[in-house]
């Protein structure tokens, strides 16, 4: 049996950090949601009781780096399934890019084996376990809008974001989410006004999301990588109504209401970015 399954991209509208754990990571308050720019897997059973990864994506580990390996891995583990799968990756999400790729294709191969190999695990479950192999596949498994809190793997449910345009732009380079970690000063973050997002949500109040978007971590990484911040100032410029960098960068997305203002920005954009992509938000 074949199956084929969509593991989107995430975009944060906020990311805060409350402090450093004794576990090394860091408590964090997150308002995200998903897009419609999504990578495509294809999960194949196979003869061979083994987990094989298949990508063309010279970026995307085949063997257990993977996150998709270690989710089928884990339920092969946890539930002594005795069956193999292949797992083949069309990467569209672009690497390395705070856009939650390989959480994404790790949550999508655990709601897809759920199914191939009809193990009845409800999404709360699938999120649990998710949350073993990184800190954004608990979210990634969900989908939607919602608050993260914990290290990422607490998620509550948000209603979705206004209707609207996502632009974004990925500079050439790959960023590490756990050096930028490492650089941030805890102790002089100016932190986001969660609350205020989440009025906005549950206002519709598309302005209150514009003027709340926040994310501690740009104060790592703009100074870091200047090209980030380049891009940032160039898609406000252009007239996106807000923007910010996602996750731990590098990707910069904007939030866009108007049609006619759309292509002025992708255009602009495209000039001197290679990575340039519209999107909508998949909201709920
Ligand atoms: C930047 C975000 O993507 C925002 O959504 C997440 O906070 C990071 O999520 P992620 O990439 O799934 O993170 P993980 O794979 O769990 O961790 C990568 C590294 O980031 C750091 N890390 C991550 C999450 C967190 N709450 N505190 C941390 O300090 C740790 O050094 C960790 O070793
Ligand atoms: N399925 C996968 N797709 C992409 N990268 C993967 C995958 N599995 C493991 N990786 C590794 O993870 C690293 C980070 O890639 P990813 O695209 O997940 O980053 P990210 O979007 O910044 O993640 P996040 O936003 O969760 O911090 C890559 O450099 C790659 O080596």
């Amino acid at each position: 049996m074949k199956l084929l399954v969509k593991a989107p991209a995430k975009i944060n509208l906020t990311l805060d950090v409350l402090g450093k754990r004794d576990d090394g990571y860091h408590e964090v308050e997150m308002v995200m949601t998903t897009i419609d720019l999504a990578d495509r897997l294809e999960l194949t059973e196979i003869r061979e009781d083994h987990v094989a990864i298949l990508s063309r994506n010279r970026f995307v580990p085949a063997d257990e780096r993977n996150l998709a390996y270690q989710a089928a891995k884990l339920l092969k583990e946890r539930y002594k399934i005795h069956q193999g799968v292949e797992i083949s990756i069309n990467k569209i999400i672009p690497v390395a890019a705070g856009l939650a790729g390989g959480s994404s294709d790790a949550a999508a191969t655990l709601r897809g084996l759920n199914e191939l190999w009809g193990l009845g695990l409800t999404l709360d479950e699938l999120a649990e376990l998710g949350s073993e192999i990184g800190s954004d596949v608990s979210f990634c498994v969900h989908g939607g809008t919602a608050l993260a809190k914990g290290r990422g793997e607490k998620v509550t449910r948000l209603p979705a974001p206004p209707a609207c345009w996502v632009v974004l732009a990925k500079p050439a380079i790959g960023v590490s989410t756990s050096e930028i970690y490492r650089n941030l000063d805890v102790g002089n973050i100016r932190h986001p006004n969660t609350k205020a997002m989440i009025n906005a949500l549950e206002n519709n109040n598309y302005e209150g999301v514009c003027e709340n978007m926040a994310n501690a971590l740009e104060s790592v990484t703009l100074p870091m990588y200047p090209e980030v911040l380049h891009i940032k100032k160039q898609m406000e410029r252009f007239g996106a109504d807000s923007v910010l960098m996602s996750g731990s960068g590098p990707t910069v997305f904007g939030l866009v209401r108007h049609d006619s203002r759309l292509q002025r920005i992708y255009n602009g954009l495209r000039g001197f970015c290679d990575q340039v992509f519209a999107v909508r938000m998949l909201g709920v």
